[in-house]
């Protein structure tokens, strides 16, 4: 089949390629007009682990092809998938400023029958506004469709090339049919297509990323209290999620969650629910509960320093939100920097992969290490932001050498107590006895 996709970040890219992969020709448009060029010379625009090997094999095999003309791609397919940015507006809702804008393009250059396939994030009742836009520009037959993504930062080709469910929200039984075409390959290999409403497709979305974040801010709670009463969480962990009633994934505490989309999305779902005259309170609790999260270990490294941290050095291991990403949108590291600065310390950090888009922000206000163990020369603190594996396993003799003072504060739990006991270290991780050499 013939694809169109508009916008190329970090879905609209990944679903071009997996539909390509799949053997359809997917003509991806943007209106960034570097990032175009880019790919069209073999570059691929995101750092996301499997990426690039796909998505030179398909340009190679000529299904995949980049543009900014939105018009020439629209000629040629019969489907178009909008991966828009839906970022927050002043008042926590989705913008929809982008997907209606590319709408009204649409309805104005549209010349045959179009799916328009809804990827983007959105609340409930975009699909009937997209509509709206588009008639309002044409009488060509045409249908929208909700086909929300649930891909993984860092996971992105494998959770799509290989999803745990997709959802079609879609009252039009062409669109169903065409929509059924293209997931085809899935449904081969038994991965389920769930057909709904387009409202129940919309907020499918939003309820998943909303529970997963109030699952990790629980645990957060849990552990805590953890703290408070002597317990451990990683074992408390280990003990709830080993009943599949509960699960072990999305278990794991820290520095709160960040990135581009939970942070967001329980914001909008807040905001959809006040329209409403309805309260989402568990949302609103644990979006509260996630921003203290976020800064819980800055308060102890300047408690560990009497409450001054005015020259101190701290060495701070990564800066992406999480692990396996270049993505730092919400990413809890740049708010113990802020507050760090703030507070007259001096941070030197090291993220190999985030550490461009970092500099677009925080410029020279920090120094950047070229390798992790650079970055503990006269450190007198290391925080640990992002759980990057090459610092799961490091060298304490090393580390102890290269720093001023041998003190870890660990926002992702890397290490078994032993570890830093052992070697000398204070180590202050989350829900976990604090090690106090
Ligand atoms: N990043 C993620 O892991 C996931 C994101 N989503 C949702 O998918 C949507 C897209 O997110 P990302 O891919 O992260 O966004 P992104 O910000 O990485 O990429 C958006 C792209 O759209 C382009 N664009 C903006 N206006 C355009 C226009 N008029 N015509 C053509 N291109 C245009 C931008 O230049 C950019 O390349 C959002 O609604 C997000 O909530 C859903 C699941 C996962
Ligand atoms: O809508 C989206 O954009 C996507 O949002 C999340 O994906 P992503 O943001 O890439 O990353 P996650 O792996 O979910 O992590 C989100 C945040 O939660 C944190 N987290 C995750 C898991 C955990 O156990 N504990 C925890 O603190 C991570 O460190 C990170 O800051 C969802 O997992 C995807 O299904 C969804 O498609």
């Amino acid at each position: 089949m013939n694809i169109t996709i508009v916008g190329t970040g970090y879905v609209g890219l990944v679903t071009g390629t997996t539909l390509a992969e799949l053997g359809n020709s997917v003509y991806c448009v943007d209106i960034d007009e570097k990032k175009v060029a880019d790919m069209k010379n073999g570059i691929v625009p995101i750092y996301e682990p499997n990426l690039e090997e796909m998505f030179l094999r398909n340009i190679q095999a000529e299904r995949l092809f980049f543009t900014t003309n939105l018009k020439e791609a629209l000629d040629k397919s019969e489907v178009i998938y909008l991966a828009l940015p839906t970022p927050p507006g002043e008042d926590g809702s989705a913008d929809l400023s982008y997907v209606l804008k590319v709408a009204n393009d649409i309805g104005e250059m549209m010349t045959e029958y179009k799916v328009i396939v809804n990827k983007s994030t959105v609340p409930v009742g975009t699909a009937d506004r997209v509509s709206e836009v588009i008639s309002s520009k044409t009488q060509i037959e045409f249908d929208v469709v909700s086909n929300p993504e649930f891909l993984r930062e860092g996971f992105a080709v494998e959770d799509s090339m290989n999803p745990a469910r997709v959802v079609v929200g879609s009252s039009s039984e062409k669109a169903k049919d065409i929509m059924a075409q293209i997931y085809q390959p899935f449904t081969n290999t038994g991965i389920p297509i769930i057909f709904m409403d387009e409202k129940s497709s919309e907020l499918t979305k939003y309820a998943s990323n909303s529970f997963l974040a109030v699952k990790i801010t629980f645990m957060n709670e849990i552990a805590n209290y953890c703290e408070k009463v002597g317990a451990d969480v990683d074992k408390v962990r280990l003990g709830m999620g080993s009943d599949d009633r509960i699960g072990n994934r999305f278990l794991f505490p820290g520095i709160g969650y960040g990135g581009s989309c939970f942070p967001k999305d329980v914001k909008a779902l807040i905001k959809s629910g006040k329209d409403e005259d309805f309260n989402f309170q568990i949302l609103e609790a644990t979006e509260n509960v996630n921003i203290s999260q976020k800064v819980i270990l800055v308060s102890e490294i300047e408690k560990y320093f009497g409450g001054n941290l005015e020259g101190k050095t701290i060495a701070v291991w990564g800066l992406a939100f999480k692990a396996n990403t270049d993505d730092i949108r919400e990413a809890s590291s740049l708010d113990n920097i802020d507050i760090l600065l703030k507070k007259g310390a001096k941070v030197i950090a090291y993220d190999i992969i985030a550490e461009k888009n970092v500099k677009k922000i925080l410029g020279d206000k920090i120094r950047y290490a070229k390798n992790m163990y650079e970055a503990l020369e006269n450190a007198d603190a290391l925080f640990i932001a992002t759980e990057w594996p090459e610092f799961k396993n490091p060298n304490f003799k090393m580390m102890a050498e290269k720093m001023n003072n041998k003190a870890i504060f660990d926002g992702r739990n890397m290490y078994p107590l032993e570890t830093p006991e052992q070697n000398g270290f204070y180590y202050k991780s989350i829900g976990r006895k604090t090690i106090l050499n």
